[in-house]
């Protein structure tokens, strides 16, 4: 089945980067992190363009997150950095929506994010983006509106860790498979989305894409 296909189904992982922009670790509060900082999203948090990002009950605080995700197509582990664009089968545009408070509060306590990066809806998707339409991943802008005014407007080129170290070093310790997703982390302004809110976001003009918020 064609890597196009596979990304959305059950069992594929969806590997996350935090703090991969040096803005966004400041913006937050938060060091420049030494090595990636992983976390992972279930596949039943997956949601397609003409569904409502549902907010998780008890969140006070469901901010928007806009990140490229890069889709593998190659079975690998221990994949040397030259040899990651070939276990690139290519892109989506993702929201890493997050329960701003519920991370907040497990931050404080010392426990995983799980609750907070993880409910079903976290994590709205586009259509597979095939590579050829992004020669360049490392150089490209990643935009999001809220009801029409801008809140994030960064580029790929200010990941702290580029997609050729992020593949390389996630599969030293997770076996990559064809379908899974790598969320590579988000640029600066980030912030909170109400019911009724629209997200607009795109990666330049090579895709773009449009979800409401709902209670
Ligand atoms: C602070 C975060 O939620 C980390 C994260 O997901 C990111 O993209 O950065
Ligand atoms: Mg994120």
């Amino acid at each position: 089945m064609a890597v196009a296909a596979k990304f959305r189904e059950i069992g594929r992982k969806i590997v996350c980067v935090g703090r991969n922009y040096g803005a966004h670790a400041a913006e937050l509060g938060n060091p420049i992190p030494e090595k990636p900082i992983l976390f992972l999203k279930p596949t039943s948090s997956y949601l397609s363009e003409g569904k409502s990002i549902k907010i998780p009950k008890g969140c006070s605080s469901l901010h928007h997150e806009v990140e490229l995700g890069v889709v593998i197509e190659r079975t690998g582990s221990n994949i040397p950095e030259t040899a990651v664009p070939d276990y690139i089968g290519g892109y989506v545009l993702a929201l890493d929506m997050t329960a701003r408070d519920f991370q907040d509060e497990a931050k404080k306590k010392g426990q995983p994010w799980t609750l907070a990066k993880g409910f079903d809806t976290s994590c709205p998707v586009s259509s597979f983006i095939p590579k050829d339409k992004v020669p360049n991943p490392q150089n490209i802008q990643l935009w999001l509106k809220v009801n029409g005014a801008t809140k994030q407007d960064g580029n790929t080129k200010d990941m702290i860790f580029s997609i050729p170290t992020l593949v390389a070093y996630i599969s030293q310790f997770f076996t990559l498979e064809p379908g899974d997703v790598i969320l590579t982390g988000t640029p600066s302004g980030v912030g909170p989305t109400n019911p009724g809110d629209t997200i607009q976001c795109g990666l330049s003009d090579v895709v773009t894409m449009q979800f409401t918020v709902s209670k």
